[in-house]
């Protein structure tokens, strides 16, 4: 096994991976001047630990300074400038129109019109209304107001968890409750279409912030509509009302079915807060009729979805899910034996997307409780237990996306012993690569040790996890005559020991070519080991590596031969950036997997090669072919070695 160390870059503005491996947690931040005042700065750790105040659920009781903090802030009412962004990413990348208030559409009653799309969907919303004012600055501004508001009750009251009744936060008999008089409703007029002010993916915490905001407030079952008196105005003549502007879809109703862009629903039978209330057959009217007129008239809902939110004020989060056509009307005898009507909405094309596919699950209630399914995982903590929560880190954007899911689990209970059973010692070539004295240590080097992962179900205390156990032994690092910092420690650690992984930043070898020196670049070599390139050594070979693991290659830049990824741990590493090199080295480098099965992105630890007495240096060979650095200016470097052993090979490089 060679390591190259190569002079590159010290920049650590595209990172993939957050963290790199298991052992994350003595992060040092070291300065570039080695030689002269590198120190471990362990004390800025405490700070780090904890970024956030409080519990991370804390409200601000006052907005923050800078912003308007008027009470009565008048917003102007009448949003009807159009202005189309075009630099939107579309849905299914259809054409659009902007957005249309009702007086501007004409009425189409074939209800399967395609133009449907285009004559509603389309485009966002205005982004600016005639006076210029951005809406969606005016929704936020109202939003903020309103929880100012809400946030003031609660104080006065003391009872800041109290879940507000729907009679808090509706208008009841026309007159509007307490904090809703307080604050100018934006945009009261109830319109069609796709609300000003608000995107696909908004998310409502109270019904009450859907209605300050004015876009949903005369709930029927589920259903909010335009009143008949709406059809004494102009702009609504030729229509029959009531017409349906917003269904709440909670998929709380017996018979409901969701396909995300498909649904069918029955309104009615629940109240707003999703308990279910249906002990009679539905009439056709109210919400019911609404809808059917929807039908008739070819007009699209707003369909807002509400979600389980254990943090809002009635244990819901509404999210806006954009426009949908209400196809059909149906009468049916659902499962309890009462008539529903039931309806199907289909969501109309050129619609904004969702942020991403795992909002659009979350959205959608889809949301996953397991870790590992989550697309593109990389890390299912990065904060390695730090904090409270985990913190996982997601990335589809990089190819490749390092997913645990790659690496299948073993079945063995408790901790791994069979290696005739176990699905990891075959993948050793059918045996254990450790023994357990003195809690794991390797028997030999190996191309590549396959260690058990999250998927497995054997539990931390397993053989097969030896690297994944932390620090065993009690390094210093020290400072020598003519190398710098140094590692050793104060124990004695046995042969085959773990002592450290080597951690850093996970970059593309390519990314970091032509720039400034970095002594600190591990280049994960665990391809051209096992291949025996660049005149590494043979190792002992498992049998199993999957061949499609092995080398495909994804990047023309990178040479053959050439590792495609790099630890680099220049300005975020641990304590194995301090050990030096040496030509009769007393550790090992060995790849290690065990969350997933990737060869090019193996985790790199390095084990004791003899029995080593306490505070002997720790070393290993760096494995530089001579002449093969070759500096910002094109020409070759030379490092002298200062290893000092009987057969020391003068030069790093
Ligand atoms: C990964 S760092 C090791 C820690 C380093 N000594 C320090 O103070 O940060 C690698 C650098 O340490 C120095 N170094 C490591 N081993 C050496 C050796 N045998 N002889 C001379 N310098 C060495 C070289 O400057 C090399 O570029």
């Amino acid at each position: 096994m060679q390591q190259r160390f190569s002079p590159k870059i010290d920049n650590i503005a595209s990172e993939k991976r957050p963290y790199h491996g298991d052992d994350q947690k003595k992060l040092l931040d070291t300065s570039t001047d080695q030689g002269r005042r590198v120190s471990p700065r362990l004390r800025n750790i405490p700070n780090c630990k904890k970024p956030y105040y409080g519990s991370g659920k804390k409200k601000l009781l006052e907005a923050p300074k800078g912003n308007s903090r008027k009470k009565n802030i008048k917003l102007d009412h009448s949003i009807q400038v159009c202005q189309v962004n075009m630099a939107r990413e579309f849905a299914e990348d259809e054409s659009c129109s902007s957005y249309m208030d009702m007086d501007s559409v004409p009425i189409d009653n074939s209800a399967n019109s395609e133009d449907d799309h285009l004559k509603w969907a389309g485009c966002s919303n205005s982004l600016v209304d005639r006076l210029g004012k951005n809406t969606f600055l005016k929704v936020k501004e109202t939003l903020r107001l309103l929880n100012l508001h809400c946030l003031r009750i609660a104080e006065e009251e003391k009872k800041r968890c109290r879940k507000l009744e729907i009679s808090d936060l509706q208008i009841v008999n026309g007159s509007k409750c307490k904090m809703l008089k307080e604050i100018e409703i934006f945009d009261p007029d109830k319109k069609f279409g796709q609300p000003p002010g608000i995107e696909v993916g908004h998310q409502f915490f109270s019904l009450a912030e859907m209605l300050a905001v004015g876009f949903s407030g005369h709930w029927l079952g589920g259903v909010d509509h335009m009143k008949n008196t709406c059809s004494k105005s102009d702009d609504y003549h030729g229509y029959t009302f009531p017409l349906a502007v917003t269904i709440l879809l909670s998929s709380q109703h017996e018979d409901d079915v969701d396909n995300s862009e498909v649904v069918c629903n029955c309104p009615g039978g629940n109240d707003l807060l999703g308990n279910k209330t249906q002990d009679n057959d539905q009439a056709m009217d109210l919400g019911n009729m609404a809808l059917k007129h929807n039908v008739d008239y070819s007009v699209p809902v707003r369909v807002i979805r509400g979600q389980e939110c254990a943090d809002a004020y009635n244990g819901k989060v509404y999210i806006y899910d954009g426009l949908y056509k209400v196809m059909n009307c149906s009468a049916a005898t659902n499962i309890s034996g009462y008539t529903v009507f039931k309806y199907s909405l289909k969501r109309l094309k050129g619609q904004l997307k969702f942020m991403s596919k795992n909002q659009d699950h979350f959205i959608r209630g889809k949301v996953s409780k397991d870790y590992y399914q989550s697309a593109g995982l990389v890390c299912i903590d990065i904060s390695n237990g730090q904090e409270d929560i985990c913190i996982p880190a997601t990335n589809v954007i990089d190819n490749p996306p390092i997913s645990p899911s790659d690496a299948p689990g073993c079945n063995c209970k408790g901790s791994c012993i069979s290696a005739r059973t176990c699905s990891c010692a075959l993948l050793n070539g059918f045996d254990f690569p450790y023994v357990r004295q003195n809690g794991g240590r390797l028997i030999e080097p190996k191309d590549v040790v396959f260690e058990c992962g999250p998927r497995c179900a054997c539990g931390p205390g397993c053989v097969n996890r030896t690297t994944q156990q932390g620090l065993r032994y009690r390094l210093e690092v020290y400072r020598t005559e003519d190398k710098g910092w140094a590692v050793r420690s104060w124990d004695f650690i046995p042969s085959g020991a773990p002592v450290c992984e080597y951690t850093g930043v996970l970059r593309r070898s390519d990314e970091l070519d032509n720039v400034s020196e970095n002594d600190f670049i591990f280049e994960i070599d665990c391809w051209q080991t096992m291949n025996e390139i660049g005149g590494r050594e043979k190792r002992l070979r498992n049998v199993s590596v999957p061949t499609s693991n092995l080398v495909e290659k994804k990047n023309d830049k990178v040479p053959e031969n050439a590792p495609e990824f790099c630890i680099d741990a220049g300005l975020y590493g641990n304590v194995a950036r301090f050990v030096n090199h040496s030509c009769e080295p007393n550790l090992f480098v060995q790849c290690v997997l065990s969350s997933h099965h990737d060869i090019r992105l193996a985790r790199v630890v390095l084990f004791a090669a003899d029995d080593i007495p306490p505070m002997q240096e720790l070393t290993y060979d760096y494995g530089y072919k001579l002449d093969s650095v070759i500096g910002p200016d094109g020409k070759i470097k030379q490092m002298p070695c200062n290893c000092g052993t009987a057969d020391c090979r003068k030069r790093l490089y």
